[in-house]
């Protein structure tokens, strides 16, 4: 189909490694692969939850190797285009190299919100490689609209073709989408992105309001499998922006069949608004820290809601995973200090 109004790029393989504690199989890519290219979706991204060279101790250990994920999702695509996510210091310069053997043709290369200084060298050789190249802002309500604009110039400098408006927090509120998508669309030349997470029920209002500003890149996973309460689910962004008579390229019945048929059948649980993803997005909390602090709550027996509260007042960011535990440890030592005599 021609003319679509925008991008909608399928994170379901990427952010979805989250949900699914990293553990994607070739049949589960494959078959995801498959619909999302028969539906007309161009572009889905396929890595580590946490990008290239994510599998770690620390962020956690993939399943099965991303290359041998990558290039099984391309051996599926007529027209689609296998994205690859990549941060900067986890992901490499190799690795990038590698995925392009792969068969990726797209890569977003994602900093913290006020660090796109460390992508420089990334984006340019993105672009070497002749790769669809793009900028990702993560954590966007950390920043002021000011400091989001001037970090979005220095994507645009250094050749990112597109640059998006990452809700990592899934924090955001429509009004601030539409402030933000806004000023990057009157101050930058190049074309703007939109990611959302659904920790407060948003993640959908904050698409339209970033189409309706002007992002051309949108970004939905199916069935809404990703990080927190998971992203904006693509197939009822389909048929919301079809019903406005936006034009998505995206077949509609088959894009309910991939959701459906094959991730709805892989899904550990059904992403939902729970009491520990709410909080994330209440307190500005990244969304891939969920499952981590699970797990760290069990093991101190305290309630994660604590974890999150704290973590959002030390605005902890993207990579401080270990962080998690320290706090979750430092609330125990407290709750069961004697209190000083007085
Ligand atoms: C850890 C990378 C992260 O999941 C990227 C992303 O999708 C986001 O910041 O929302
Ligand atoms: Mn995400």
């Amino acid at each position: 189909m021609t003319n679509r109004s925008f991008e909608i790029v399928d994170v379901t393989l990427r952010d979805g490694s989250h949900s699914m504690r990293h553990a994607f199989t070739k049949e589960q890519v494959r078959e995801t692969a498959r619909g999302l290219d028969k539906a007309g979706v161009n572009y889905f991204e396929v890595s580590h939850g946490d990008g290239l060279g994510g599998s770690s101790m620390q962020y956690g250990l993939s399943k099965v190797n991303e290359l041998e994920l990558i290039e099984t999702a391309a051996a599926e695509c007529g027209q689609a285009k296998v994205s690859v996510l990549l941060i900067p210091g986890i992901g490499t310069k190799y690795d990038l190299n590698d995925a392009v053997k792969a068969g990726a043709k797209m890569v977003r290369i994602a900093t913290h919100v006020t660090e796109a200084d460390v992508a420089k060298q990334h984006i340019t050789l993105a672009r070497e490689l002749g790769l669809k190249t793009i900028g990702f802002l993560m954590m966007a309500h950390m920043a002021s609209i000011e400091k989001l604009v001037e970090q979005a110039k220095l994507f645009e400098s250094y050749g990112a073709e597109v640059v998006y408006v990452t809700d990592s927090a899934g924090a955001l509120l429509p009004h601030e989408v539409t402030e933000r998508i806004t000023a990057l669309k009157n101050e930058l030349s190049i074309e703007i992105g939109f990611h959302g997470h659904n920790n407060l029920s948003m993640a959908m209002a904050n698409t339209l309001a970033a189409v309706q500003a002007g992002a051309t890149y949108i970004d939905g996973s199916l069935r809404a499998l990703g990080a927190g309460s998971g992203n904006t689910q693509t197939e009822v962004m389909v048929a919301v922006l079809e019903k406005m008579e936006y034009n998505t390229g995206v077949d509609l019945y088959k894009i309910l069949d991939v959701a459906n048929d094959v991730v709805a059948k892989y899904m550990p649980r059904p992403q939902e608004v729970t009491g520990s993803s709410l909080m994330m997005g209440y307190s500005g909390v990244y969304s891939s820290f969920l499952l981590h602090t699970e797990k760290a709550a069990k093991r101190f027996n305290i309630d994660e809601r604590d974890i999150l509260v704290e973590l959002g007042k030390m605005k902890a960011v993207g990579g401080q995973e270990d962080l998690i535990y320290e706090v979750a440890a430092n609330i125990t030592k407290k709750k069961f200090a004697v209190a000083p005599k007085p």
